[in-house]
C-alpha cells in the first residue's frame, strides 16, 4: 500500500463496492446521506488480525464476508432488514494492495448478495503488523423491534440455524496449527462456517412479525448469549438437552465428544438467531424449539439451565479469551 496515495487507493477500491441499491448520497463526500421511512437500526462490529482472524486461515474475501455477517446478524436480530453499511480499514502501510483490493471485491460481492449498499467508510494507517476492519451497519424495521428484554415465563425458546459449527471450525484450525491430534488435511465442511459464517438474516423480520418477544444472534456462544437474554428479561431459560442432538451429532463427526459439546454450548461466531415466542403455535417454520422460559425462583438470579442443571456461562469474552 506504501506505493499508493490514499486517494489513489480509494479510486481503485470504490468501484469494487458499488451496488444496485442507491443511497441518497454514497461515498465521495464528507458523509453519506441515507433515506429511511422510519426508525433506523444501527450497529457496529470490529475484527482485528490475530484476535478475530489469522491470515494463514482466512483470505481477505473471508474476512470481508465474516465482518459483514457479524454486523448484518445484529441488525436482523432486532427484527430489521439491513440496508447499508460503512466500512473502516485500519492497516499497516506494508499491507499488500492486493489484500485491500481482494477485501473490497469480496465485500462488494457480499453486499450485492444481501442488497446492502456501502455508503462510505474510512481508511487509516496502523503500526507494523496491525490490521483492523470495522463495519457499521444500518437497517430498517418493517414492524416493531425485538429487544432482548421481552421474554416472559411461559414463552418458548427457539433457534433458527445450527449451533457449534463455527466453534468446530475454530477447534479444527487451532488443533491443526498446534500440530495436535487434529492435524493433516482439514475437512472443508468442518471449517467452512468459521471462515465464512452465514446467518438466517431473513428470519429476523419473520420472527418479529410472528410476535417474537426477545431475540439476539449467537455471536459469543449459546451459554453466554442465552444468559444475556435471561438477564435482560429477568427470567430463567431452560434448554432441553435433546433439542441440541442434531448439532452435537454433527460436531461429533469432527471432534471428540467433550470438545464437540463445548463447541455447541459455548462456540461463538455462529450468527444463528435465538428468540423467544409467546407460545409453541407462534414459532415460525425453520425455527427449532430449544426449551422454555420460566420464572426466577425467589432469591435466585436470572440464568440458563440445561435440563436440570445450571448451564455455566462459558462463551467468548474478548478480554478473557481463554475462558
Ligand atoms: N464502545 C462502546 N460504546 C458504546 N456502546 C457500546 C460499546 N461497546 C459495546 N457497546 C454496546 O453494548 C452492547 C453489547 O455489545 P456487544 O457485546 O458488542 O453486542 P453484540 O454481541 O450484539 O455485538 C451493544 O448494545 C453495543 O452497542
Ligand atoms: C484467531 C482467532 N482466535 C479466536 C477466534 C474466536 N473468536 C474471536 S471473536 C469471537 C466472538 C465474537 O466476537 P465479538 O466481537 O464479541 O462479536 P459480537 O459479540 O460483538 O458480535 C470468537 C469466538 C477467532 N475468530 N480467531
Ligand atoms: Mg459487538
Amino acid at each position: 500500500m506504501a506505493d499508493l496515495t490514499e486517494d489513489e487507493l480509494l479510486a481503485e477500491v470504490l468501484p469494487l463496492l458499488a451496488g444496485p441499491r442507491r443511497d441518497r448520497l454514497g461515498p465521495g463526500d464528507d458523509a453519506a446521506i441515507l433515506e429511511s421511512a422510519g426508525a433506523i437500526v444501527a450497529t457496529t462490529d470490529t475484527m482485528v488480525r490475530g484476535r478475530d482472524w489469522r491470515d494463514d486461515w482466512s483470505s481477505p474475501e473471508d474476512v470481508a464476508a465474516k465482518v459483514l455477517i457479524a454486523n448484518l446478524a445484529d441488525v436482523a436480530a432486532m427484527g430489521a432488514v439491513p440496508t447499508s453499511i460503512l466500512c473502516t480499514l485500519v492497516l499497516d502501510p506494508q499491507t499488500p494492495v492486493d489484500w485491500v483490493l481482494r477485501f473490497a471485491r469480496g465485500l462488494g460481492e457480499q453486499c450485492r448478495r444481501y442488497a446492502v449498499s456501502v455508503a462510505g467508510g474510512d481508511l487509516s494507517s496502523a503500526p507494523a503488523g496491525v490490521a483492523m476492519v470495522t463495519i457499521a451497519a444500518f437497517g430498517e424495521l418493517p414492524g416493531d423491534p425485538v429487544l432482548r428484554s421481552g421474554a416472559r415465563p411461559g414463552h418458548v425458546l427457539a433457534v433458527t440455524g445450527p449451533l457449534g459449527r463455527s466453534g468446530v471450525g475454530l477447534a479444527l484450525l487451532e488443533g491443526a496449527s498446534a500440530g495436535g491430534p487434529v492435524g493433516g488435511e482439514l475437512p472443508a465442511a468442518g471449517v467452512a462456517h468459521h471462515l465464512r459464517p452465514s446467518s438466517p438474516l431473513g428470519q429476523g423480520p419473520i420472527a418479529a412479525a410472528a410476535g417474537a418477544s426477545a431475540m439476539l444472534d449467537v455471536s459469543d456462544g449459546l451459554s453466554r448469549d442465552a444468559a444475556r437474554l435471561a438477564r435482560a428479561s429477568g427470567v430463567v431459560l431452560r434448554i432441553d438437552g435433546s433439542a441440541l442432538a442434531p448439532d452435537l451429532n454433527w460436531a461429533e463427526t469432527y471432534l471428540p465428544r467433550d470438545l464437540a459439546r463445548a463447541c455447541v454450548l459455548n462456540g461463538g461466531e455462529e450468527h444463528s438467531l435465538l428468540a423467544t415466542f409467546p407460545n409453541a403455535a407462534s414459532v415460525p417454520a425453520y425455527w427449532r424449539v430449544l426449551g422454555r422460559v420460566e420464572t426466577v425462583p425467589d432469591g435466585a438470579n436470572p440464568q440458563v439451565f440445561l435440563d436440570e442443571r445450571p448451564l455455566a456461562e462459558a462463551g467468548w469474552d474478548h478480554f478473557h479469551p481463554a475462558r
